[in-house]
């Protein structure tokens, strides 16, 4: 069995147990993991499917094992990654993809179907969770991958069965990841909509074509990492602030690394001042393709001390601000048929935080109004995508919790924190690969937190 041999590829000498990998997602995401030099088995009922997947792994040099398993049975799992670690080694990453659906509604008492789906896509996930939990915890390494779906999320008539056990994958993975993540384990849903399998296996993160971003709050922090981050992926980036000296600084950069940055001083409160933005870059790099939404503040204040003033600034720039761009673009993208508009909202779009009032509701504006404005426009070509990182090392993270005076938020809240929090290269490259998947795909929310902050 060959292995990779180059190791610069981020996943060389890891090892995954992929379940359900004789076809659709599951095949797709073995032929992906070895293709970052992980070496993979894959596991399935189907032998023959497996073994025809592991021959095309390895003539592009990658390294994969087939083994026979049915998830529902414990004890063939427990031989897969016994088998497994015999052969390539501790298992660093499992990737729980069988998945069975039946579409009926439950009146008509199929129950034996019920069973099914239970058995597969619930105790089936336990089994192999079960099976390598342990080792996780003990090597403080580890990464569990659970297919969820679209149906984790929202009911859908005719798969009651199958929406509840993606609701239990839900729940118990929110649980098990709150459990293990000072061991070094992350555990990690992805919540598919409709796929067509078999898969595809265009690479993603790099641009087709020269598309024209506009980035606001790009003169520090996760901004100024998004812009750096689509510039060298190809974009004409447009970066927008107040501190244009800065802007220029981060313009320079990328203009040395040959691409195409421009800085444009603006005011994302200011309605006029952001049409004059999207004038200027459509005349200067063309017709807006990605918009960031990325200028925020946020204040660490509890509401009853009645800083009111902070209130308003936090609303326009969070809420107003967001609207300000949007309105200056979302005619010309459903317009021409094409666009994406990335709104960075937050860990506190899905959660409140004491002393964080203000700022949380601003995000879940950001959250429910994208989710609105996604539906208005999915048919114009136009996608809608919310950002949600946890907590990230910027010039606003530290600058807001090294001047809190608010006494009961600072028994809450420390800097620097206990464990490492997220670079903004992180959530950079969450907005490329959103912004770079084929336009029929909609990445609509990513959730990012530090391992140790989850939700
Ligand atoms: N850091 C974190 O932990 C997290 C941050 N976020 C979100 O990420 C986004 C960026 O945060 P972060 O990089 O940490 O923040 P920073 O404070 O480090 O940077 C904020 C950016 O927003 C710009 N900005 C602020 N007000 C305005 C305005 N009125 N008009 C134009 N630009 C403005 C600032 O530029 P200038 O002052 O030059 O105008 C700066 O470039 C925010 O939306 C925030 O809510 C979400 C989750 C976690
Ligand atoms: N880290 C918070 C801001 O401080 C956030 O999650 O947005």
């Amino acid at each position: 069995m060959q292995s990779s041999t180059r190791d610069d590829k981020p996943l060389y000498g890891k090892v995954a147990v992929v379940t359900g990998a004789s076809s659709g997602i599951g095949a797709a995401i073995s032929r992906q993991l070895a293709a970052a030099g992980a070496k993979v088995a894959m596991a399935a009922r189907r032998e023959n499917l497996l073994k025809k997947i592991q021959d095309e792994i390895s003539k592009e040099g990658g390294a994969a094992l087939a083994v026979r398993c049915d998830v529902t049975n414990r004890a063939e799992v427990k031989e897969l990654i016994q088998h497994t670690e015999s052969t390539l080694g501790p298992v660093d990453i499992l990737v729980n993809n069988a998945g069975i659906w039946v579409i009926r509604c439950m009146k008509n008492l199929h129950e034996e179907e019920w069973d099914q789906q239970v058995d597969v896509n619930i105790k089936g996930v336990l089994n192999c969770i079960g099976a390598v939990i342990s080792g996780m915890c003990e090597r403080k390494r580890g990464h569990i991958v659970n297919m969820s779906s679209q149906s984790g999320k929202t009911p859908l008539v005719g798969i009651a069965v199958y929406t509840g056990s993606k609701f239990f994958v839900e729940g118990m993975s929110r649980t098990l990841r709150q459990e293990v993540c000072k061991d070094g384990v992350r555990v990690t849903c992805i919540q598919p909509g409709e796929v067509e399998t078999p898969g595809f296996a265009r690479y993603l993160m790099t641009m087709e074509d020269e598309q024209v971003a506009v980035v606001t709050g790009a003169s520090c922090g996760i901004g100024a990492a998004i812009s750096r981050q689509l510039a060298a992926a190809g974009a004409k980036v447009a970066m927008a602030a107040r501190r244009v000296n800065l802007l220029k600084e981060i313009q320079d950069d990328i203009s040395k690394e040959g691409g195409v940055a421009l800085a444009v001083k603006c005011d994302v409160t200011n309605r006029a001042e952001v049409k004059e933005l999207i004038q200027h870059t459509e005349s200067t790099l063309g017709p807006v393709d990605i918009l960031v939404n990325n200028a925020g503040i946020w204040v660490i204040r509890c509401m009853k001390n009645l800083h009111e003033e902070e209130w308003d600034q936090q609303v326009d720039v969070n809420i107003k601000g967001v609207l300000n761009c949007i309105g200056a673009v979302i005619s010309g993208m459903c317009e021409r048929k094409r666009g994406h508009i990335v709104n960075m909202s937050s860990e506190n779009g899905m959660k409140p935080a004491v002393g964080f009032a203000v700022y949380t509701g601003s995000k879940f504006f950001v959250e429910g109004m994208s989710r609105t404005l996604r539906q208005e426009v999915c048919k114009d070509g136009v996608r809608v995508t919310c950002i949600q990182p946890g907590d990230v090392e910027t010039p606003g993270l530290a600058t807001t919790l090294t001047t809190m005076d608010d006494e009961q938020c600072k028994q809450l809240y420390t800097y620097p924190f206990p464990y490492p929090v997220l670079e903004p290269e992180v959530i950079a490259q969450t907005v490329l690969y959103a912004v770079t998947t084929p336009d029929h795909v909609a990445v609509n929310e990513i959730l990012v937190q530090p391992r140790e902050g989850p939700l």
